[in-house]
């Protein structure tokens, strides 16, 4: 099917300006005001935005593993639903992938089984959080797109290190969760006054920093493109700023739902506001956004982590870390930051579309160009609207934004050309 996109608006030199997008064998064939075409399907956007496809380079899909709480088919719903065109589906599942034909058989299953397209991680060790690492080059040839242990630090410095080496030799990034065990002490939110005040036990900033300050050091000395999953801390940004400064291969990323709550915004004792990092200080949290603005923060990752409703309803202390963020993270982020003038929408997208692509070598997305795949998300700038449970793709419902309203509700994604989320189209 060849689409001909009427009456959107595109991002031309970072203002919106009305344009007609053509759509013709998977690829954009034309941009441009006013275009016809008469073998293409007409579609009148009234004015709605179209962007790149979203790429998000974190996200959890649970299958092979825990399918109760989300497959590859409906987390790429999900994933399609919030406008992403590709998302890095982390490696926490088990079977682990771990070896090159599980890698094999997930590279499969992701292009068999999900909507949009999906770059698999690989782990860096053995069963994910022994210390024997992978085969980095066969993993490499047989798929994988990036290396991380995401859900756990490495322990072990001489095994970042060597780990650094082999994904350096094979040039892949590494993505790292940088926390440091011996520091955590059960920890399960922010340690703080709102710990203090929830009788919760709490989680330091070192947990996260210790790790870091070691890593920057082994990737200066590796030459690694070392990529920080989840950056949540000021000390954080402050480190990985200086590492820049100073010619460190770092990338890394930040979540939206670090951008927008820290942890005076936790109403009480609800597992929906557990997530790893935890929801950090005010001041964190302004570091972040700042740490974006500047550039030492590349791109906003959702860390989508679905769980089951009752697992997500007990105490923090009980809970399991994570919350959705698929559905969410475009709405939330434009109605918070790019209504408010805080960010411009030419910001948002680079951080949520192109510079993403870019960091792990995606050539092909994140650009509206003649010529690429028609890797589109169509979102409606103009009309309210509330997040509800109901509304989400995801088999998890486990996220504190349920009942927000927002605007930049997503009207169509498409993917090479095909549309695979339409508002009030498809049934669930
Ligand atoms: N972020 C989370 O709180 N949880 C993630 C693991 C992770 O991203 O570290 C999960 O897999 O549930
Ligand atoms: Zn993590
Ligand atoms: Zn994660």
């Amino acid at each position: 099917m060849n689409y001909l996109l009427k009456n959107g608006q595109l991002l031309v030199d970072e203002r919106l300006q009305a344009q007609d997008v053509l759509v013709v064998d998977g690829k954009i064939a034309a941009i441009g005001a006013d275009l016809e075409a008469t073998t293409a399907t007409v579609i009148d956007l009234h004015g709605d935005f179209i962007s790149p496809g979203l790429v998000d380079l974190h996200v959890h899909l649970r299958d092979p593993g825990q399918t109760y709480k989300e497959t590859i088919k409906t987390g790429s719903q999900a994933a399609a639903h919030g406008g992403f065109t590709f998302v890095g589906a982390m490696p926490n599942l088990t079977p682990v992938p771990d070896n090159a034909a599980q890698i094999q058989k997930m590279v499969v299953r992701n292009q068999a089984e999900a909507v949009i397209r999906i770059g698999q991680y690989a782990t860096i060790t053995e069963q994910r959080t022994a210390g024997k690492l992978v085969d980095f080059p066969a993993l490499k040839a047989a798929g994988a797109f990036a290396f991380s242990n995401d859900g756990s630090g490495i322990q072990d410095a001489d095994t970042m290190y060597q780990a650094m080496r082999a994904a350096k030799a094979v040039n892949l990034p590494l993505a790292a969760h940088v926390e440091d065990d011996s520091l955590l002490h059960g920890g399960v939110m922010n340690a703080g006054a709102k710990a203090d005040e929830l009788g919760l036990p709490g989680i330091s900033n070192v947990v996260e920093t210790a790790q870091l300050a070691r890593d920057l050091v082994l990737a200066q000395a590796t030459g690694v493109h070392y990529h920080v999953c989840h950056v949540s801390t000021a000390e954080s940004v402050q480190m990985i700023r200086l590492a820049k400064q100073a010619g460190v291969q770092v990338t890394c990323e930040v979540t939206p739902h670090h951008l927008l709550l820290s942890d005076r915004d936790i109403p009480a004792d609800q597992g929906n506001y557990k997530m790893n990092p935890p929801l950090r200080s005010e001041h964190d949290r302004q570091a972040l956004i700042a740490g974006l603005i500047d550039g030492t923060i590349d791109c906003i990752a959702t860390d989508h982590a679905p769980h089951g409703t009752d697992e997500k309803q007990q105490s923090m202390r009980q809970a399991p870390f994570g919350i959705v963020g698929s559905e969410t993270a475009f709405s939330l982020l434009f109605t918070n930051f790019v209504k408010t003038r805080i960010f411009t929408l030419a910001q948002l997208i680079n951080w949520l579309s192109y510079r993403p692509a870019q960091l792990f070598n995606l050539p092909t997305s994140g650009q509206l160009k003649s010529g690429q795949p028609a890797d589109l998300a169509i979102f409606d700038l103009k009309h309210r609207y509330q997040i509800t449970a109901d509304s989400l793709y995801s088999k998890g419902k486990n996220t504190p934004f349920i009942d927000n309203q927002v605007y930049g509700e997503t009207v169509y994604t498409l993917v090479a050309g095909q549309i695979v989320y339409q508002r009030g189209g498809t049934t669930k």
